[in-house]
């Protein structure tokens, strides 16, 4: 009897201990999209981001028998194809998916060598695997793979004879050329489809490969068409590139630093200020700027944060965050909803709400936030049309009944917040604090020292605060 449930996406992978590449890199990614993943594993690699030292292929028998079993109990809409010893292991996985499940759509990403250098295969050609390119619903090599199996060097045969049998991806990922980054979707019909990159990235991060075509495997079974799902998976894979493992391991930032200055040279200077003295969450706050003004001090903000390994998201501006490529945004009530903010920022973007109750809070977890900034906790003067001022013992109700019914979203104070007031605030089991005045005040003119002094203080007060039962603030998604 087949399980019903959801899309179930399988992979048929290596393992890679550090999960940058391979069946848990897909497994991410998988359920980071949506899909419940399944897996198989090839080989076990001895490897990490730099070297590639071993890889110790599974038995053949073991992979179709856990292949039979997986296919037998799951309705698999998609299977995505990894490392495999040989051609003819590949040939019997394919043959046994077409067999018991000929619903299945197969992506084969045909990886030849590892992203540090460690080669799989050698002589393979497109005429040796045509039977395999006609079971497959998709083939995505990158460019120098599909140079080394084009025959002669031929890569206009080699294109033309792969994509009569099955759709490529061919991707352009690694290339050093002008078409660095772009992709080309080859159709039956010799139609293609160029998917341009949004911006040149300079990282070769490895396992970006896998992203892209677990990302792909992940929209098909969703229901998106093969061009939609490309398209779709591109981004994803953009923001996971983005996403540098710095801030990757930015999971439990405390502090959030809201940006305050009387022109954009300001905001920059004190975003500048705080990043430099260990701030690692920036959000870019913009009152009464003209929008073009935001548009180029947020792409300004991005350097800055790149350049120091913090993470930056914008207030109100979804169209900003996506056209410079932060990494969220904050959201108020008269923004856009979380929802359509998410579809245009894709799941790994980091988006807040903006909160004053319980109620608020409901519906912005509901509408899929990753953290709510409740607040405010006391009067300033930093932000106009304040919501009811909420005391500690705002706080303290609120987050007391949020644990009552085990919600564990990260909620973060804000508004008019003190030194001396951290302690008592993290105490209600808030998991951060979002501040403008504190780090910039008005009436003091702030140095690199001065805020480096704060920020050093702030992180006492909430690691003393933060036990080991206490919850701190998840800020990325996904890993
Ligand atoms: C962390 C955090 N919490 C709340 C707010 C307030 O956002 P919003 O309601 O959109 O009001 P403005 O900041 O836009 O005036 C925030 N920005 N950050
Ligand atoms: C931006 C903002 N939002 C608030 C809310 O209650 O929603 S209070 C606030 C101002 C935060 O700055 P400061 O630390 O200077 O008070
Ligand atoms: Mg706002």
């Amino acid at each position: 009897m087949k399980i019903m449930t959801t899309s179930y996406v399988l992979t048929i992978a290596g393992h890679d201990p550090c999960s940058g590449a391979g069946m848990t890199a897909d497994l991410s990614t998988i359920n980071a999209l949506g899909g419940t993943g399944l897996s198989v594993c090839t080989a076990l690699t001895v490897q990490n981001d730099l070297t590639f030292e071993q890889c110790y292929w599974t038995d053949p028998g073991i992979i179709l028998d856990q292949l039979q079993l997986l296919l037998n109990s799951y309705p698999v809409r998609v299977a995505k194809i990894g490392i495999i010893e040989n051609p003819d292991i590949l040939r019997q996985i394919i043959r046994m998916i077409h067999e018991v499940s000929p619903e299945t759509d197969i992506i084969w990403d045909p990886v030849l060598k590892s992203g540090s250098g460690y080669t799989f295969h050698r002589n393979l050609s497109v005429g040796g695997l045509s039977d395999i390119f006609e079971m497959c619903s998709l083939v995505t090599p990158n460019y120098d793979e599909l140079r080394a199996i084009a025959e002669n060097g031929n890569i206009k045969k080699a294109i033309s004879d792969i994509s009569s049998r099955c759709p490529l991806l061919l991707k352009g990922g690694h290339r050093s050329d002008a078409q660095k980054g772009t992709d080309i979707l080859y159709f039956k019909d010799a139609i293609s489809a160029t998917l341009l990159p949004r911006n040149i990235l300079d990282v070769n991060r490895h396992g970006s490969g896998c992203v892209l075509s677990a990302g792909i495997a992940s929209y098909l079974a969703r229901g998106y068409d093969l061009l939609q799902s490309c398209i779709l998976a591109k981004e994803y894979t953009y923001r996971f590139l983005l996403a540098d493992p710095a801030k990757r391991k930015a999971e439990h930032i405390a502090l959030q630093y809201i940006s305050t200055g009387k022109s954009p040279e300001e905001h920059l200077q004190h975003i500048q200020e705080v990043c430099i003295s260990g701030g690692k969450w920036i959000q870019l706050r913009m009152k009464d700027h003209t929008e073009r003004e935001i548009f180029d001090t947020a792409g300004k903000a991005r350097d800055i944060c790149t350049r120091y390994g913090a993470v930056l998201i914008i207030d109100d501006g979804v169209s900003v965050a996506r056209a410079i490529g932060a990494d969220g945004v904050h959201l108020g009530n008269n923004d856009l909803p979380p929802a359509e903010a998410r579809n245009i920022l894709g799941p790994e973007a980091i988006i807040g709400g903006t909160a004053n109750t319980l109620e608020d809070i409901d519906r912005l977890q509901r509408e899929g936030v990753d953290y709510i900034g409740l607040g405010p906790f006391r009067f300033t003067t930093t932000k106009k049309n304040l919501a009811p001022v909420l005391g500690l013992d705002g706080y303290s109700q609120i987050m007391e009944t949020l644990q009552q019914l085990k919600t564990n979203i990260p909620v973060i104070a804000i508004g008019g917040i003190t030194l001396r007031d951290i302690g008592p605030i993290l105490e209600t089991g808030i998991s951060g604090i979002a501040v403008s005045g504190l780090l910039t005040p008005k009436q003091r003119v702030t140095t690199p020292g001065s805020t480096k002094d704060m920020i050093r203080m702030i992180g006492e007060l909430i690691r003393h605060a933060a036990g080991p039962s206490k919850q701190t603030t998840e800020i990325v998604k996904h890993q």
